[in-house]
């Protein structure tokens, strides 16, 4: 499915959370959504943040993407200190939030226009490459509303990669596709991965998912959002969703999840 995959992300790059918590006020109140994290993630590594609902895991990666502010701790981005949203991390949703009104090259190279020093060539080369590496290189002038779910996470993804960031904040990006294109997308972000060596932190309540992708899955509980156990996944790649080897690891981290929250 991925072909041509020469322009990649930088990849190597380090973030470091450390003791950040984020306390909310609610209208009930306040809300420790989150407290005392830690966490240091090293360059090119792909880490999954799993947990209940309400355990604080957009929080996180909001805090992250400069989003949302700690209200205490920091984060810090090869060593500098994250104050605000920047180009060096990019943030996929659940929903693929692209420009109806551009077609498909358009809203990849959109994030490109923002670049400076790149003439319109090297945006056309870059928008190119990018849709290439997802597959889709056949509709860059393709409408939106022509595409399926799974063809938009597509160009989501390849307008995040266009930029080449440092860091790829991903929040529950396949949840609303269907099974069989969801396959087809572990395979290729797999793929990707390999190729690009990028960062990427990616929260899901979908435990197999979250083994068949990450080196590393980081289990949070709620109230407060703490991190309450990290597994290291060292199954080569690319891994299939399907493997009894993810099913047995996918359900050791459910019982421990159920265990913690119970
Ligand atoms: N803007 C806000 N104001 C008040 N409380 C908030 C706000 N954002 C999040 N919270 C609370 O913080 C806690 C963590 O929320 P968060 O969305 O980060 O959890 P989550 O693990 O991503 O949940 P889900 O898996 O359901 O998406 C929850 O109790 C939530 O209600």
């Amino acid at each position: 499915m991925i072909a041509g995959a020469e322009h990649c992300g930088p990849g190597g790059c380090k973030l470091r959370i450390a003791g950040v918590s984020k306390v909310f006020d609610g209208r009930r109140g306040k809300v420790v959504a989150l407290e005392g994290i830690n966490l240091n993630i090293r360059g090119g590594e792909f880490v999954c943040l799993v947990g209940a609902s309400g355990c604080g895991k957009t929080s996180l990666l909001n805090i992250i993407a400069g989003l949302e502010f700690p209200s205490s701790g920091v984060v810090e981005l090869d060593g500098e200190p994250v104050t605000g949203p920047g180009r060096d991390r990019t943030v996929m949703f659940q929903e693929s939030a692209l420009f109806p009104w551009l077609d498909v090259m358009g809203n990849v190279m959109f994030g490109l226009n923002l670049v400076p020093g790149l003439t319109r060539g090297d945006r056309l080369a870059m928008a190119e490459k990018n849709l290439e590496l997802v597959g889709l290189k056949e509709c860059a002038h393709a409408h939106i509303h022509e595409l399926s779910g799974g063809m938009k996470q597509r160009v989501a993804l390849a307008r995040a990669l266009a930029t080449s960031p440092r860091i790829l904040l991903m929040d529950e990006p396949f949840a609303a596709l269907d099974a069989m294109t969801r396959e087809q997308l572990y395979q290729d972000i797999q793929e990707i991965h390999l190729r690009c060596g990028m960062t990427i932190v990616f929260v899901t309540h979908n435990m197999r998912e979250a083994v068949c992708l990450g080196d590393r899955v980081v289990l949070l509980t709620p109230h407060p959002g703490r991190v309450c156990e990290e597994y290291f996944v060292d199954f080569p790649h690319p891994r299939d969703i399907n493997s009894s080897d993810l099913a047995a690891l996918s359900s050791r981290i459910t019982r421990d999840l159920k265990g913690a929250t119970a």
